[in-house]
């Protein structure tokens, strides 16, 4: 179905979009949402304002009291203070307005006059107070939920970043929506300074001339609904943005980014992106002027409206001066009102507007976390201290919208002091398989028992402190050398044992690399930085070998340690990933030779175990494992064969 905010390509530009190899990114399933707003009405965005208010006070409330009671408190009070300002300002005008001598007539205005300055300076020092308050509410509610959004994103289940719905989300929670909780703050004070700010003057002029109060009222109708929907449209647009910007920034990095310079330019592809580029900020480009203009369309009818409505108030006001229903005083200090109304009006009308647009965006951020909260793993409570044997019992995983099982019913048993290795080929399911044993991911069928206790039943914290994970898919931390090896256990108390930094890098030979850097251990690690260093992918490999044994865990997972590492860094890892009492290590390679020693080897096909044994168990048998070895080892006879003849 077309949608309003996939990128949309001219048509004689279709047949190029078509051949894009570039995978064009799905609409989300909030485009229904989006869809809803669009046609959401003035009076339904009126109706969502108590529930919103009530919302931004809770947040405010929960971040700081004293700075919640402080700027609402003292703009109500600032708001009573101009009802008496007003009240003055009309004595001071019906004593100067009277019959008699000028000096006379001063005289008698004094105290009204010093009442109205008094209410005034006093009006002053409490909007400063409180604005000062409601300064100090952002940063603390900023603080709060981003807080809240990344201890939600640090504990949610591996399996949520595969499916491309939470992603997304992901990126609007953090992108737009996290930062507008300040912003629904700030608006809701704002919009309750600007109603005080009208009801106090309304206050006035009902004292004044109630006949008045609906001229205040007709002022406002038409400034209130051009805002509101500026606010829709501009949302709708912000959607599509999201959309096309995403795609848009994946291209802008690959065209900027030192990591990407190489490839791109032994590819010769240079052209191919640009003209990618070209096509995505096409559409962007139009959408925007789309959008600027029919803003522009929105906010002129709307100003000609509001000017209308001010004409018919002034008329209203002549109409009553002249048929002596106000008096002339009364007449002045509502002209003061309705302007003084009017910014007041205007102030929540505004935040009304932007209350409205960011609680849409902030209802992504909400949305985000509650989904994301149900896929925190609750995990179970049994504490577990080291294992004996973990089994896997028919455990099958199925990847989100795939067909087929990454992982087929594998049975298989990890012993403490043993060391197993998973092989196969590409896309045989060996590091799917790894992350079930490392707890990473749920089974979605079968189970995985402990020492014969479900794994489910266990401490997920207690479970995950046992394991360790060399990943084939490390990244390179923005860390010191000895921070990229010491997050392997940062929170190893002092007195419990286990390798030293240094220890863990010689183990992974390491030590002397890390050495040689301009800083040693304490070189950063990042060139993005002043004084930072990279570092080769053999060396990275290196560091990673090294914090994956400097977290010293009983189970290990190395899936392809050494694909990096040349053959004696190789060789130097291997002796320490030999068998150890305390220890089971799960090996995944390529290299076979490096799994000859395996207590068991375990050859997997399509995600099912297809083989095991040990390595003259299945070099005896016809099969995959046999057919791969002698694959490898052919290349390695037929050199030394030729270096020997
Ligand atoms: N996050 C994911 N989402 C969807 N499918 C995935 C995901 N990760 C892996 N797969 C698919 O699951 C299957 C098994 O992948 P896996 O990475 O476990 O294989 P592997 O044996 O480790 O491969 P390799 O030797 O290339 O590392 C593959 O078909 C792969 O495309």
């Amino acid at each position: 179905m077309a949608t309003v905010i996939g990128p949309r390509h001219p048509s004689d530009e279709d047949e190029a979009a078509e051949e894009s190899p570039l995978p064009e990114l799905a609409d989300g399933h909030w485009m229904n949402r989006a869809t809803e707003f669009a046609h959401t009405s003035f009076w339904a965005v009126a109706r969502r304002l108590p529930a919103l208010v009530r919302e931004a006070v809770g947040l405010a409330w929960a971040t700081s009291r004293r700075d919640t009671i402080a700027s609402i408190g003292l703009n109500i009070a600032a708001g009573v203070l101009t009802t008496l300002g007003l009240l003055a300002t009309t004595g001071v005008l019906r004593q100067l307005f009277a019959a008699g001598p000028t000096p006379d007539r001063i005289r008698a205005a004094l105290p009204a006059l010093l009442l109205a300055a008094a209410a005034v300076t006093m009006r002053g020092a409490l909007t400063i107070a409180a604005g000062w308050a409601q300064a100090r509410l952002i940063p603390q509610i900023n603080y709060q939920v981003e807080l809240r959004l990344f201890e939600t994103t640090t504990a949610v289940e591996l399996a949520a970043f595969d499916d491309a719905g939470f992603a997304e989300e992901m990126d609007r929670a953090r992108d737009r929506g996290m930062e507008e909780a300040a912003s629904i703050v700030d608006h809701t004070v704002n919009l309750v300074t600007g109603l005080v700010g009208v009801l106090a003057t309304a206050a006035a002029v009902t004292v004044i001339q109630p006949v008045l109060l609906p001229c205040l009222l007709l002022a406002a109708v038409p400034e209130a609904a051009t805002a509101v929907k500026m606010a829709r449209r501009q949302y709708l647009a912000l959607l599509a943005w999201i959309t096309r910007r995403r795609r848009m920034y994946l291209l802008a990095r690959l065209m900027a980014d030192r990591h990407t310079a190489a490839e791109i330019r032994s590819y010769q592809m240079r052209d191919f992106l640009l003209a990618e580029y070209h096509r995505m900020m096409t559409v962007e480009t139009r959408a925007q002027l789309r959008l600027a203009r029919s803003q522009t369309v929105t906010r002129a009818i709307g100003l000609s409206v509001t000017g209308i409505a001010a004409f018919g108030v002034y008329a209203v006001l002549g109409g009553l001066l002249l048929g002596g229903v106000v008096a002339l005083a009364a007449a002045a200090t509502a002209l003061l009102a309705l302007q003084s109304a009017r910014s007041s009006m205007r102030m929540a009308v505004f935040a009304t507007n932007s209350l409205y647009e960011d609680a849409l965006y902030f209802q992504d951020y909400r949305d985000f976390l509650d989904r994301a909260r149900h896929r925190v793993p609750a995990g179970g409570t049994r504490p577990v201290d080291g294992f004996d044997r973990i089994d896997l019992d028919g455990v099958s995983l199925r990847y989100p919208d795939t067909e087929t099982a990454a992982v087929d019913e594998v049975s298989l048993t990890v012993r403490r002091g043993e060391v197993i290795a998973l092989v196969g080929e590409n896309g045989s399911g060996k590091t799917t398989l790894a992350k079930l044993i490392a707890g990473l991911y749920r089974p979605t069928a079968g189970v995985i028992r402990w020492d014969g206790v479900d794994a489910a039943e266990l401490d997920p914290r207690q479970t995950a402190a046992q394991v360790a994970v060399m990943s084939q898919d490390w990244w390179r931390f923005p860390f010191t050398a000895r921070q990229n090896i010491r997050i392997g256990r940062h929170d190893r108390p002092a007195d419990r044992p286990g390798p030293d930094v240094e220890d863990a890098a010689r183990d992974a030979a390491a030590h002397d690399m890390i050495s040689e850097l301009p800083f040693g251990y304490d070189t950063l690690l990042d060139r993005q930085f002043k004084d930072g260093q990279d570092l080769s992918g053999g060396q990275w490999q290196r560091l990673v070998a090294a914090r994956g044994l400097y977290r010293d865990a009983r189970l290990l997972i190395c899936d392809e340690p050494s694909a990096a590492l040349d053959a004696r860094a190789e060789h130097a890892l291997f002796q320490h990933l030999r068998r150890h009492p305390d220890r089971a290590v799960v090996l995944i390679t390529h290299r076979l030779a490096n799994v000859r020693h395996a207590d068991r080897i375990f050859v997997l096909d399509h995600g099912r175990i297809v083989q095991q044994g040990d390595h003259d168990e299945l070099m005896a048998q016809e099969g995959l494992y046999r057919e791969l070895f002698e694959l490898q080892a052919a290349g390695y006879l037929a050199q030394a064969g030729e270096a020997g003849g």
